[in-house]
């Protein structure tokens, strides 16, 4: 049987008497691109913080590119890429640089540094452009890099914590051509967006209401599902019952 990239089995997590996040079970195929979705507040930031190895859990069971949790988080940290829109690259340090800095963090060698680095600039198509400082670039190049940078180690899993607020359709739609190439070279994506054009280019998609995961399917069928014809409609008729959300 293949290897779930994540099993996660009742995950809680309480901050006191509140419970952010409320035994939520799912499974995440390898390879898969899976998106998180929820309304503000819903708990999808307390739920990656636990999958991560940078919370504990209250309760429940999860395994992360097959590694626990609660006693693996060093693993699950070492086999994982992340990035998020508040947390990227540094924007005083050139392409080059960064990609430097990153690489060696992730533990890439010199040589894998420098043949790394030519590839994803000449990738990215920055060859001009690689000796710039990051805040020079526009934000949607500014994305693509640090996409290329949290899998530049070839993670089994990268996690996106909405990598592309603030960009253009057309801009977000070459963001998901890396997404999906990366998927098509083996590393499993979960991403938490607000945005459901991409909610439509996931796999599969689970929608979390206070806590709790309320649907979980592909597009296709989360429309047949809900009789909707968008994934907008699917994600209000479900977020509009929810006590936490102020959307
Ligand atoms: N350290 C904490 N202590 C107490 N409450 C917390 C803590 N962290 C998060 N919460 C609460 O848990 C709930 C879920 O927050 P979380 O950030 O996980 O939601 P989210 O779905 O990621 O929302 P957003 O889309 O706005 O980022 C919120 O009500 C939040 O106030």
């Amino acid at each position: 049987m293949e290897e779930k990239a994540i099993i996660c089995k009742d995950l809680t997590k309480q901050f006191g008497d509140f419970v952010a996040v409320n035994k939520i079970s799912f499974e995440v195929n390898t390879g898969e691109i899976f998106g998180f979705l929820g309304a503000n507040g819903a708990g999808k930031t307390t739920a990656m913080r636990m999958l991560c190895g940078l919370s504990f859990p209250s309760s429940g069971e999860a395994t992360v590119a097959g590694f626990n949790v609660y006693k693996q988080q060093e693993k699950i940290k070492r086999h994982i890429g992340y990035m998020s829109q508040k947390f990227s690259l540094y924007e005083n340090l050139s392409i080059l640089e960064n990609i430097e800095f990153f690489g060696g963090i992730y533990g890439l060698s010199d040589k894998q540094l420098k043949e790394k680095g030519e590839e994803l600039v000449n990738t990215l198509g920055l060859q001009k452009e690689a000796k710039k400082m990051v805040g020079e670039l526009p934000l949607g190049w500014k994305q693509k890099l640090a996409f290329s940078v949290a899998i530049i180690h070839k993670p089994k899993i990268v996690f996106l914590d909405e990598p592309t607020g603030g960009v253009d359709p057309i801009t977000r739609r070459q963001f998901w051509d890396l997404i999906y190439k990366a998927a098509d070279d083996g590393i499993t994506v979960f991403v938490t967006t607000h945005y459901m054009d991409e909610a439509e280019y996931c796999n599969r998609i689970s929608i979390m209401v206070d806590g709790r995961i309320d649907a979980l399917d592909s597009p296709t069928n989360l429309k047949k599902q809900f009789s909707a014809e968008t994934m907008n409609e699917v994600f209000y008729e479900l977020a509009r019952g929810a006590k936490r959300s102020d959307n």
